[in-house]
């Protein structure tokens, strides 16, 4: 049975007030469900990062709730958000802000630490990552020795590393050429599916979100379906 990992109900979000408020988010709902990958397509400025954001914890709505694993997020404190998000969301971004100086394996592993996991287990998990995700060859390379496409699959590595239920990209495959951005989200949609992760990824590539399994849009505050 599936399970929703992510639930955005009634979510309401503005920016400044008076005459300069900008209201992104007006009565918001969104369930994304384990393996399930919904791809956001929506014009520039019409809230796609602000859906992101909250998804993930780094924003609060100021109406409504968000609820990760069933828990709902409006009753915490920013502790309980801050742990909450550490051990449930994983982020992918457009430029993938590997530290340059180590390498591949140890990029990916780095998060297992800081969580706390031994250098063997945290070894095991990146290795059993990058390999899923085609670069395992690659794993004693510095970023700077990696193409484009290969930096990008090590950073959606690291960003699943500690096992996610919840990953949110933000134009993943951006600064890709078609093919590499193909291979790169092809990689991303079998790790969202062998891992049961649920996933929302704002994209502005057509081709790559018909191949999700549902397309939403942003529309006068509201998610809504959308078909391309
Ligand atoms: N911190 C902020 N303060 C004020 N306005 C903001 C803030 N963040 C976002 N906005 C406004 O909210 C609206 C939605 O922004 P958001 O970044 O979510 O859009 P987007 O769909 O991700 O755009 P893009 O595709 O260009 O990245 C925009 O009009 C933006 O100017």
């Amino acid at each position: 049975m599936s399970k929703a990992h992510l639930i955005l109900s009634g979510v309401h979000r503005h920016y400044g007030t008076g005459d300069t408020m900008v209201r992104v988010l007006e009565a918001a709902d969104l369930t994304v469900q384990s393996g399930e990958l919904v791809a956001l397509v929506a014009p520039s400025g019409a809230g796609k990062s602000t859906l992101l954001h909250l998804s993930g914890l780094l924003e609060s709505p100021q109406g409504g709730e968000v609820e990760i694993i069933g828990i709902k997020t409006s009753q915490l404190g920013d502790r309980g958000r801050t742990q909450l998000r550490r051990s449930t969301v994983g982020y992918v971004y457009q430029f993938h802000h590997l530290l340059p100086e180590f390498t591949a394996l140890e990029n990916v592993s780095m998060p297992q630490l800081i969580a706390g996991k031994s250098p063997r287990e945290a070894e095991a998990r990146s290795m059993e990552l990058l390999d899923l995700l085609g670069v395992g060859p690659r794993a004693s390379h510095r970023p700077a020795e990696l193409s484009g496409g290969e930096q990008q699959r090590v950073a959606i590595a690291r960003a699943a590393a500690n096992h996610p239920k919840v990953i949110l990209a933000d134009e993943p495959t951006g600064n890709l050429d078609p093919e590499t951005s193909d291979l790169v989200f092809a990689a991303l949609r079998s790790l969202i599916k062998n891992e049961g992760a649920a996933a929302l990824i704002a994209t502005h590539n057509h081709d790559l979100a018909r191949r999700a399994d549902r397309i939403v849009t942003l529309k006068g505050g509201l998610v809504v379906p959308h078909i391309l």
